[in-house]
Formats: structure tokens, sequence, C-alpha cells
């Protein structure tokens, strides 16, 4: 089979947890403990998210006075680095010698009217109590939102449209590799406005359940697992009468509402991977991961009418391909049409191409101007995660 593993950044670093490395290191080794196994039968390709350790970047950023702090999708990058690193460090201690790990820088497009822009929901860094969270905010201009019982920061998480690296994705894939690749939902990336213009890296976090769904897809997946730090999806979660959902079929998950920015992306990546695929789509616990696999553990998510889908439909064209198609095919209506506008006499002035190059630019200047959330006064005084 062919594996996606998407490791939650809070799985990797539990709330409780203190943000060192080595107890990262520890959380990686339970998961790399699970995951190695499977590399013997299967395809694997993991995904990390970075929620704690981004925000925890941020704030590190934000403490040295002498340079303008690094962008989300900076640390993004940093992230991938650091959290790749260790997941493919310790893998390697396990497999055997001969078998590759290799972690993959992976940007991933991103629209730049999606409307999360103005709605902050993905949780970053650590828990603070309600007080520490609203001097953070009056200080750096953060958003904060209640987690549970603590208050975190919360980032703009866009949807994710194109994996720009997934053709050396396949490659490594087809060498036998165990990919890391799309940490953290991947790098947030601006297609340029024209097939020659620069790429902009863009101030947020997507969320890596999604990111590794598109993924899924994009590699045809059989399975699709989501490892975090509970043993499946809840109804009435936090309630004396929550349930854990052990089978369920995508279209019941949709008359259920679960929270944003946590098990609210995981119920719906599952639901989309399962109901597009007709594979199997599961959510569970991290030191689960082996049980996940074997369909004994963990919510799983699968369709009703899989049977119904043919091999020539889950065969087409992956989703990655088909908005590289609409966006190439968009990339030339608007050359042909600037061609046609170049032709109008009233249009060759130089202020009208101004204006043309202008708005040919502002779709690409656009995260520019997505609000950084800063400034800065020194650490801020964090409550226990
Ligand atoms: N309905 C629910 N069922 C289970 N967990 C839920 C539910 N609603 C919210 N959660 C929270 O979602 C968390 C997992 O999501 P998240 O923190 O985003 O995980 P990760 O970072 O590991 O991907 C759990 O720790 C739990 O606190
Ligand atoms: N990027 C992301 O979704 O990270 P978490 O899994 O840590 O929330």
């Amino acid at each position: 089979m062919r594996i996606v593993i998407a490791l939650g950044g809070n799985a990797l670093l539990r709330r409780s947890d203190p943000m060192t490395t080595e107890v990262q290191r520890r959380n990686v080794r339970v998961a790399a403990e699970q995951i190695a196994p499977l590399a013997a039968d299967h395809d694997l390709v993991v995904v990390h998210g970075n929620g704690p350790q981004v925000g925890l970047l941020s704030l590190q950023a934000e403490a040295y006075r002498g340079a303008e702090p690094y962008p989300l999708d900076v640390l993004d990058a940093g992230t991938q680095g650091m959290i790749g690193y260790l997941v493919q460090q310790e893998l390697r201690s396990l497999l055997p010698a001969r078998r590759q790990v290799a972690t993959l820088l992976t940007m991933i497009t991103v629209d730049p009217e999606d409307p999360a822009f103005a709605a902050p929901a993905k949780f970053v860094g650590p828990g603070y109590d309600r007080d520490a969270a609203a001097e953070l905010a009056a200080d750096k201009g953060w958003t904060f939102h209640q987690d549970g019982s603590a208050w975190r920061r919360v980032v703009p998480s866009p949807r994710p449209q194109r994996i720009l690296e997934i053709e050396p994705i396949r490659w490594l894939l087809a060498r036998g590799a165990v990919v890391i690749c799309a940490g953290g939902g991947g790098i947030p990336t601006m297609l340029p406005a024209s097939e020659r213009g620069e790429l902009l890296g863009v101030e947020a976090v997507i969320d890596k359940d999604h990111a590794a769904e598109l993924l899924a897809e994009d590699v045809r997946a059989d399975l699709f697992v989501m490892a975090t730090d509970v043993d499946g999806a809840y109804l009435g979660w936090g309630t004396p009468e929550q349930r854990r959902l052990g089978r369920v079929a995508p279209e019941e998950l949709a008359a259920h509402a679960f929270a944003a920015g946590s098990m609210g992306p995981k119920v719906e990546a599952a639901a989309r991977f399962a109901a597009r695929s007709g594979r199997r789509a599961a959510i569970g616990a991290l030191a689960d991961i082996t049980k996940i696999v074997a369909g004994e553990a963990g919510t799983n998510v699968i369709a009703r009418t899989a049977h119904t889908r043919t091999a020539q439909e889950w065969t087409a064209q992956p989703r990655t391909e088909a908005r590289t198609a609409e966006a190439r095919a968009a990339q030339e209506r608007t050359a042909q049409e600037r061609t046609a506008q170049e032709r109008t006499p009233e249009t060759r002035t130089p202020e009208a191409r101004t204006a043309r190059e202008r708005a040919a630019r502002a779709p690409a200047a656009r995260p520019r101007a997505v609000p950084r959330e800063r400034p800065a006064s020194g650490p801020g005084t964090e409550g226990a995660r």
C-alpha cells in the first residue's frame, strides 16, 4: 500500500510538554517506532505539523531587536528543516541502512483572495492564561483564541491549492525512499501573475491535515492517516457524553460540527479523501499508528459508495495537475487579453501601461499586505502548554 501519514505538531509537542528539542525528539521517536515497521511493506509519505514550533520560532524571532523578525513563510520553512531533520534521523536509525529517507522543502500555493486571511484560526505557539494572552495581544497585535483551557495565538490558514514539488516527491517515492514533505502544511506561496514572475512567500500557516489530504490525492495514496494526541474524533467532545466515532461515512460526518483549528480540519480532510478516493482515511493516536493501519484503532472514515468509484475515476488527473492546468489556462487568457489591450491605441500610453502592470501584479502583491502581527517589546510571559 501507499500510505500518507500526517503527524500532528501537538502530538510531537504535547500541550503539557516543555518545548525543548529533547522532548520533541522523544515524541518523534515514538512516531518513528510506529512508522518504521510499516516501511518494510508499504510506500510511506510523512507530513508533520508545526503549530507549536512555528509559534515558538516566531516568539524567539521577536525577542531579538537587531533585525526585523522573520516572516511566517520563512519560519514555516525553518520548521520543515527542524522537525523534518528529527523525523528523518529517528527513522534512519530504525530502518535498514539501504532504505533511504529524504526530507523535501515543499512550497504549496494559496489563493490571495482566501477568506482565511481575514479570519485567523490556526493555533500556533504555546498556551497562555487569559491575562498573559491579552497582554501579548495588546503588545504585538496578535490574535488569540481559546484552545481548551488555554489561550493561543491564531494566524491565517489559507487552503492549499498546488504542491509545487509534487514531481520530486513522486520521483523519490518511485525510487523507494520514505519521503518527509509538506511539513507544517507546506510553505504558503503565491504564484506570480505571469509565468516569469517571482514566487512570493505568504504570512500564514497552512493546515497540515488539508495539505496532507491534497498530497494523499496527488500521490494516489491507498490510506491516509492523521496521527494526533487523541484516539479519534469524538462527538460531544468535552462533555460527559463524549463518544468516539469508530467507523463512519464521510456524509455522516458532515452532519456534525467539530472544533475549527484542531479536530475540524482533520474530520474535513478525512471525509474529503474518503469521498474522492473511495479509500480509507483514519484519525487516531500517534502511539496507535500500527493498529490504525490495520484498521483496528482510531476513527475510520470510509465511503459507503466506495465500490461504485471506478479505478478510471481515481486515476484521472490529480488535483495539483488539474490546478496547474487551470492556472496555465488562466495565465494564457491573461496574456491574450493583455496583448489585445496593447493593440488598442488608448491603452498604449505609459500611464495605461503602468496601471495594467500594477493590476497584473496586484494578486501577487497582496500577501505583503496581509497584516504582519507585530510589533514587539521583548518575549511574553508564557504559561504552561
Ligand atoms: N471532537 C473532538 N474529538 C477529539 N478531539 C478534539 C475534538 N475537538 C477538539 N479536539 C482537540 O483536537 C486536538 C487534536 O487537534 P490538534 O491539536 O490540531 O492536533 P495535531 O496538532 O496533533 O494535529 C485534540 O488534542 C483535542 O484536544
Ligand atoms: N501546520 C499545522 O497544521 O500544524 P499542527 O498540526 O501543529 O496544527
